[in-house]
């Protein structure tokens, strides 16, 4: 069996469609145009290249992009009053802090700062809160990017057994809401796992956020399960010519592929709906803010 290709690069375009639909009414209608902040500190050239694409992508979907690149020893007062000055903004309604910051700052101090109306990525404690009690929340962008990619395959994911690799609360421990939210049974499987082949083995849906190198062998699949790749990593790639790279999934693609139902693919897969659902999550930032309905289908 061959599995089918989730294409998460084609999906994303239709995300970014939509939200450019509802930007171009928003300001035909309403004279508003959303606005997200993205705030990188440092020079990691990684965050530099994702920081170029949110920038250029927000700006084609019709909404104003502010970029603010402050130097790696910037000092946490200075970072948290251009938050202040980003939360009492009205043509800001949303605000990204690249993670992960160099340091000497402490993350979840700045990240607690952003007025959580306006946390697009959703790590503030407020919808942390909001999701883990089932309330309308800002959902990080990963997760809620994958979950829009099981349900699109799959239309209801009830009773489905569901594992979750990795428990960072940027992806893993959001990612097992949501699918609890769309009551599947969720295992989250980490470092400490028992036997974690085993725990996989019995998964209709695995999603992988750990950050290792192709660490999933298909003989770890059930046949048939559908298998959501957030791993991101840069490999050697001898083949491609000396001292080049590529980049690879947790996933080990080839033989995933040879088991799995459906599968997605790194790069093309989960990254690029992760920036879709960021925009997404502006609009629905912009109209909560202005006390408008907000886009249908583009939030959890
Ligand atoms: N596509 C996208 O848009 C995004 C991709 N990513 C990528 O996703 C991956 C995960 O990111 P993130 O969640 O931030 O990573 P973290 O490093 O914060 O978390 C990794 C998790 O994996 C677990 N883990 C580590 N080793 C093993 C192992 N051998 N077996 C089982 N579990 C293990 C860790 O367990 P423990 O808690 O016990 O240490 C931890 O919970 C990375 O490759 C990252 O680049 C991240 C964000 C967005
Ligand atoms: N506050 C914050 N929010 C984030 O959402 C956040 C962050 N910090 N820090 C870093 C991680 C990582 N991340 C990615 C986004 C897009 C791709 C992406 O589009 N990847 C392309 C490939 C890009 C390439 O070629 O390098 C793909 O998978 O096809 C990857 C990774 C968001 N993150």
């Amino acid at each position: 069996m061959t599995a089918q290709i989730i294409d998460g690069k084609a999906f994303a375009a239709t995300v970014r469609e939509k939200v450019a639909g509802h930007v171009a009414r928003l300001k035909e209608e309403h004279g508003i145009t959303p606005g997200l902040a993205v705030v990188l500190v440092g020079e990691d050239p990684a965050s530099q290249v994702y920081v170029r694409s949110k920038g250029k992508q927000t700006v084609e979907v019709g909404m104003n992009s502010f970029e603010h690149k402050l130097a790696a020893e910037t000092s946490e007062a200075d970072l948290l009053a251009l938050i202040d000055r980003l939360n009492n903004d009205p043509d800001v309604h949303g605000i990204l802090v690249q993670l992960p910051l160099p340091k000497h700052l402490n993350e979840d101090l700045v990240i607690n700062a952003i007025d959580p109306a306006k946390d697009v990525d959703g790590f503030h404690i407020s919808n942390v809160g909001l999701l883990g009690t089932g309330q309308k929340a800002m959902v990080p962008c990963t997760p809620l990017g994958c979950l829009m990619m099981l349900r699109d395959h799959h239309g209801s994911l009830s009773g489905m057994d569901a594992v979750v690799i990795g428990r960072s609360n940027i992806v893993g421990k959001p990612m097992a809401q949501l699918l609890l939210g769309d009551s599947c049974t969720v295992t989250i499987a980490h470092s400490r796992t028992k036997d974690l082949a085993e725990v996989v083995r019995r998964a209709d849906i695995v999603v992988a956020a750990v950050g290792r190198p192709q660490m999933v062998p298909g003989d770890w699949i059930k046949p048939g399960a559908t298998v959501i790749d957030v791993g991101i990593n840069r490999i050697d790639a001898p083949e491609k010519g000396d001292g080049k790279t590529r980049l690879v999934g947790d996933v080990d693609f080839d033989s995933a592929a040879e088991v799995a139902g459906a599968i997605t693919p790194v790069p093309g897969g989960v990254g690029p709906m992760t920036i879709a659902c960021l925009l997404a999550n502006t609009v629905t930032a912009c109209c909560r803010a202005h006390g408008l309905a907000e886009p249908e289908g583009l939030t959890a």
